[in-house]
């Protein structure tokens, strides 16, 4: 199947289209992709949308500006889509399937309850083509953490690599999560904590520039270890996997910690860094193996400081996902075109050590233009 896979992060930068290739089991081709970022407006009304997601008690509520935020974002990813084709010069009767990812509102897994904006229906309408949607939503009505997604997809792609094993998967982007695999055993996998939420947010306010363009400012800063200690003494770190996290749950970690108000630009930068590498580092040190060997995706790639802070506390080989032959920008991208293919084959997507759901099961909701 040729599949297009869309996804749109909690760092609510933009849209991420790729073309991928695949049965649902083997990957053929790692296609191309692209980005669109969001403009101005539509990144306040997702921030007004995620505030109302607070007042949603079911997944069909759309309180406030949340069912305007999900029309805005379906047409912005159908144009991805297009995008994406276009240069190619292929059409949208070339596509079998899209596989949409939405955009995360709210995420309370304790409450069986998570929402991804973004209306199935009406992309597969625009576009023509069946569209593979709500990929969390089966798992966490299962009691199920919802996330992470992607270690199915990791597993897929780690086949064919000869690298020292156990190798571990870490996506960074606002909020980072991780896939061991180690032979035949099922990946272990979980969300470790901030990626680079709150490092963008710290910059933000600091500066109105959105995120620390690679980690320069992080780069030339000073890390205040006993704040990340403190910070790390939060019951979520110490939690075995599998576990996920809401980027609203940041909070709870660093309020009634001091703050870093106190701290100059750099020296906030270098603390938050760390602390995105010091948590990745505390889940490997509960692993029986730690990892040989890391392959870092997600806009977190791009932050040398972080890889080398990651390196120096990880204390094993780390390298980039572009390094091995995999697309760092676009991974989670193509891991949803991927993740749609097996839907729609009735794979499995989520197993008991990578989401703690009871069983392994598939998910999706799928949606076919009229
Ligand atoms: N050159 C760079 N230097 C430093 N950081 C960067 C750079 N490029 C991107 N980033 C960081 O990566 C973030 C975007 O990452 P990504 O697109 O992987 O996140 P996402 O997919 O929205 O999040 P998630 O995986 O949590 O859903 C930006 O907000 C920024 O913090
Ligand atoms: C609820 C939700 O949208 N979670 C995202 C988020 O962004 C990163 C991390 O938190 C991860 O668990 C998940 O996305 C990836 C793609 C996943 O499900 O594998």
């Amino acid at each position: 199947m040729r599949v297009v896979g869309l996804m749109s992060g909690t760092s609510m930068d933009g849209i991420d289209a790729a073309l991928i290739e695949t049965d649902g089991d083997e990957v053929f081709w790692l296609g191309p992709a692209v980005t669109r970022p969001y403009d101005a407006a539509t990144r306040a009304l997702l921030v007004a949308a995620m505030a109302d997601a607070r007042g949603v008690n079911a997944r069909t509520d759309r309180p406030g500006v949340l069912g305007a935020a999900e029309i805005r974002i379906t047409d912005l990813h159908a144009e991805a889509v297009r995008a994406l084709l276009e240069p190619l010069r292929l059409t949208l009767s070339d596509i079998d399937l899209v596989g949409f990812h939405g955009q995360t509102v709210i995420h309370r897994p304790d409450a069986r309850l998570t929402v991804q904006i973004g209306a199935g229906e009406r992309l597969a309408k625009s576009l023509g083509v069946p569209v593979m949607a709500d990929f969390r939503a089966a798992d966490v009505a299962a009691g199920g953490e919802g996330a992470p997604l992607v270690p199915v997809f990791h597993q897929a792609l780690a086949r064919r690599l000869a690298l020292p094993r156990p190798v571990a998967v870490l996506n960074v982007g606002g909020v980072a999560n991780v896939t061991v695999l180690d032979g035949a055993v099922p990946p272990i996998a979980c969300d470790t904590g901030p990626g680079n939420a709150l490092i963008d947010d710290f910059l933000f306010a600091r500066t109105k520039v959105p995120y620390d363009a690679d980690g320069r400012a992080a780069a030339r800063g000073t890390v205040d270890e006993a704040w990340v200690g403190e910070v790390l003494a939060h019951p979520f770190f110490s939690r075995p996997a599998p576990k996920s996290l809401d980027r609203n749950d940041f909070r709870a970690f660093v309020t009634g910690r001091g703050g870093l108000d106190g701290l100059s630009l750099e020296d906030g930068a270098a603390t938050l860094t760390a602390l995105t590498a010091a948590s990745v580092a505390t889940f490997a040190a509960h692993l029986a193996r730690p990892p040989a060997s890391w392959i870092v995706a997600g806009g977190g790639a791009r932050n040398p400081t972080l890889l080398a802070m990651l390196t120096a506390r990880l204390g094993a080989d780390v390298r980039t996902a572009d390094a091995v032959g995999w697309s760092a920008d676009a991974l989670e991208a193509h891991a949803f075109g991927y993740l749609a293919a097996r839907a729609l084959k009735g794979l499995p997507l989520t197993f008991p050590t990578t989401t703690g759901v009871a069983a392994p099961m598939t998910g999706g909701v799928l949606f076919r233009p009229k």
